[in-house]
């Protein structure tokens, strides 16, 4: 959970330090620079919706995108929720597996901070506005079906 480094020499550096480009640390990000990086939380920032709340897109002030998950209730099962997650994905570390970059939870809020994923949802190419120009062939379908098995393992 956060703590492997790599060796090359720019690390050596920051010895015992992770770096923020280092894609297996993570780390708890203040809510002031979350709202900066995703510009207030602007809708122009806006990836997308889920059953959790908004996820926006954002840029740390080291130059880091991140996608960043703002929870859109505080109750029990939503808090419940997101510990879930955070725990999970900060333990988990896969190439097929969303990386999990940090999370702030302040007073008022909770929120999940992620690497961003350029290429859009699995779910846009099969079906979605990109379906027809992406035309994932069927060997192409099977290497993704088990490439997400694997990060179910
Ligand atoms: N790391 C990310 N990088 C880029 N876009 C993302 C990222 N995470 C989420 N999104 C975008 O935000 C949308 C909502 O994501 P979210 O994970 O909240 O919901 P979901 O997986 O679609 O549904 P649910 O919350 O019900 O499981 C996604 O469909 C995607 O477009």
């Amino acid at each position: 959970m956060g703590s492997s480094f790599s060796c090359c020499d720019s690390d050596k550096v920051n010895e015992g330090v992770p770096s923020s480009n280092d894609p297996s640390t993570w780390r708890i990000f203040t809510f002031k620079e979350l709202h900066s990086a995703t510009n207030g939380f602007s809708e122009d920032n806006k990836l997308g919706e889920g059953g959790f709340g908004s996820v926006f897109w954002g840029k740390t002030s080291d130059g880091l995108q991140i996608a960043v998950k703002q929870l859109k209730s505080m109750n029990s099962k939503a808090e419940m929720e997101f510990a879930v997650e955070v725990e999970v994905l900060g333990r988990v570390r896969h190439k097929n597996l969303l990386g999990l970059r940090g999370y702030c939870a302040s007073a008022e809020q909770r929120l999940i901070v992620y690497d961003y994923m350029p290429n859009l949802s699995l779910l846009s190419h099969l079906h979605g506005q990109f379906a027809a120009e992406v035309q994932l062939d069927w060997k192409k379908r099977m290497k993704v079906a088990i490439g997400s098995a694997e990060g179910l393992l």
